[in-house]
């Protein structure tokens, strides 16, 4: 396998991978911009790492493609490149990128999107794949497995048709950071109150991390769970009423869409 441009996604990924037995060092390359970067990579990864994308490409059976979208077209786009991966799986997490675009640029290769996000790193990373149904560039059943089974190992991963792929990039993708922020304001709350800094926010992360397992372990809606916690006359009715003077139900909603439109924007 081999990570072409392995920064903050790509380490993640790279890490979660190792860190979960799936992938031996000896079996991945990754590569860099700068040759001090990828000495960097190879000191904390222990894999190798290059700057020379092409010859990393040429070794690997397995591509992912973890640049920047303006980066893409100059990288994949040229005759030594088509060749060097021509019959192999290349799997791209970039937002915006669409399948068409890499179909354009790499017509014999097996393409995969995959769209995941920052808590890989932690193996509680979420990965939607989307992939054409047809043509010389569709991945088959096994390619879309083996995609699968890498992004399994760092998290949960699902499936969706390709032209859902900016929605996912921002529900998925850009989500942490959405959470963070919402995070992060219920934790000034509690420091607002008197808790201290550090108490807040370990209250607050371990609230988000409690109730979002109860809405994947129990099959009950969001709103059957936060009626269990609302008291008549209590406290937390007040705050919710607070939240909706707020609008915060559209804020939220409306974040999603905003981000879907600009990541459509992005390759
Ligand atoms: N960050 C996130 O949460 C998510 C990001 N994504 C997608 O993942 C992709 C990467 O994002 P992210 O990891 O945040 O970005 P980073 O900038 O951290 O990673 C991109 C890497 O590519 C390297 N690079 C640039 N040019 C070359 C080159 N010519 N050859 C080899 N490597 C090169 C960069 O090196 P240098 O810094 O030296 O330029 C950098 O290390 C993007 O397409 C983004 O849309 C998807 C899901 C979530
Ligand atoms: O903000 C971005 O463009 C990338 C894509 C999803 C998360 N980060």
């Amino acid at each position: 396998m081999c990570v072409i441009g392995c920064g903050t996604m790509g380490e993640a990924i790279v890490g979660g991978l190792m860190r979960a037995g799936w992938l031996e060092p000896d079996r991945v390359v990754v590569t860099a911009r700068r040759a001090s970067v990828a000495e960097r990579l190879h000191e904390r990864l222990g894999v190798a790492a290059t700057t020379d994308n092409l010859a990393a490409c040429q070794g690997a059976q397995v591509v992912l493609v973890c640049l920047k979208p303006q980066r893409f077209a100059k990288i994949l786009d040229n005759d030594a490149m088509r060749e060097a991966l021509a019959g192999k799986l290349l799997i791209s997490i970039a937002a915006g990128v669409t399948l068409s675009s890499l179909a354009q640029w790499l017509p014999q290769t097996a393409l995969i999107r995959a769209m995941p996000n920052t808590p890989c790193l932690i193996g509680e990373g979420m990965t939607v794949l989307g992939r054409r149904d047809a043509g010389p560039t569709a991945a088959s059943d096994e390619q879309l497995a083996l995609a699968k089974r890498i992004f399994d190992s760092v998290g949960v991963t699902a499936e969706v048709e390709p032209k859902l792929m900016d929605a996912v990039t921002s529900l998925n993708g850009s989500g942490p950071a959405f959470v963070y922020v919402m995070l992060e304001a219920m934790a000034d709350g509690g420091v607002m109150m008197g808790l201290p800094r550090d108490v807040a926010v370990t209250i607050a992360a371990q609230v988000f991390r409690g109730a979002a397992g109860m809405v994947l372990d129990t099959d009950l809606h969001p709103a059957a769970l936060k009626d269990q916690v609302t008291t008549p006359a209590g406290c937390t009715i007040a705050g919710i009423l607070t939240m909706e003077d707020g609008r915060i139900r559209s804020v939220l909603a409306r974040t999603i869409q905003e981000a879907t439109k600009v990541a459509g924007s992005l390759g």
